[in-house]
């Protein structure tokens, strides 16, 4: 993997990958039989519809945001937890047809919105659902990991080896940054075998783990969306026969 030329606030080049990201997403939904709305994504609770009606949903808040951010404004994405929580269940029966065109009508307008935004209302500070604050600017990224990460949730044959260089070169820094404050993560040392970049997360003192392997293995074990078994694992030096029982089990983000 050669370092991606792509930086998180560029919003043009971001703006890309997302739509490029949504029309993959679009081509799942596309090849989905009716009847596999209603049977289990990769996540607890949650139907494939669920993932589908979310990532509509998600547009939809993100764009608000940005509105907001357009007005000098400070926008929640959501009006409730609640309020979340029902709009994903009313959208998750849906068939595959009108998920599709609700996901591809909300992604449309938040590309417009990011379109219409200007300079100074990307620095605006917004807060995310996550409590994080940042610049407007790093909400396409955000827009990108929903897609990219919900799209492997569907469980319809895109993995995380599908995820594009692009995304995962930068999203393994941003989330391994996140996890370095981490007091509930054990200490691991990642280290990426491709560049030999090392980060460690988990913010309890102590001798740390290591783990190596491809930047896309790495990402999808720290998003959550693997357990792990693909890297190689030292303990006290030592290789670890079998990781996944080693490495901590962390949440799906996103
Ligand atoms: O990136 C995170 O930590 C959290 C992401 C979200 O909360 C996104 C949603 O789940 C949503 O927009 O509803």
């Amino acid at each position: 993997m050669t370092a991606p030329r792509i930086r998180t606030d560029d919003t043009a080049a971001v703006l890309d990958l997302v739509e490029d990201a949504t029309r993959r997403l679009l081509d799942t939904v596309a090849a989905m039989r009716p009847d596999q709305v209603g049977e289990p994504s990769l996540l607890p609770d949650w139907t494939r519809g669920h993932v589908l009606a979310h990532l509509a949903r998600n547009a939809d808040a993100l764009t608000g945001v940005l509105e907001g951010a357009q007005e000098g404004r400070a926008a929640a994405m959501y009006a409730s937890e609640e309020a979340r929580a029902q709009g994903i269940a009313d959208g998750a029966g849906r068939p595959p047809r009108d998920q599709a065109a609700d996901i591809e009508a909300t992604a449309e307008r938040f590309a417009r919105a990011a379109r219409e935004t200007g300079g100074a209302a990307w620095g605006f500070e917004v807060v995310h659902r996550s409590g994080a604050r940042f610049p407007a600017s790093a909400l396409p990224w955000k827009r990108l990991a929903e897609v990219e990460y919900h799209h492997v949730d569907l469980d319809l044959g895109y993995r995380p080896k599908d995820w594009p260089e692009e995304f995962v070169g930068h999203e393994l820094a941003l989330l391994a940054g996140r996890f370095a404050v981490a007091e509930e993560v054990p200490p691991v040392l990642l280290r990426v075998a491709e560049t030999g970049a090392e980060f460690r997360i988990g913010a309890a003192a102590g001798p740390a783990v290591t783990a190596e392997g491809a930047a896309g293995d790495l990402l999808a074990w720290l998003a959550g969306r693997a357990d792990g078994s693909a890297l190689i694992v030292h303990r006290g030096g030592r290789p670890v026969a079998e990781p996944a029982r080693v490495l901590p089990a962390l949440p799906a983000m996103a």
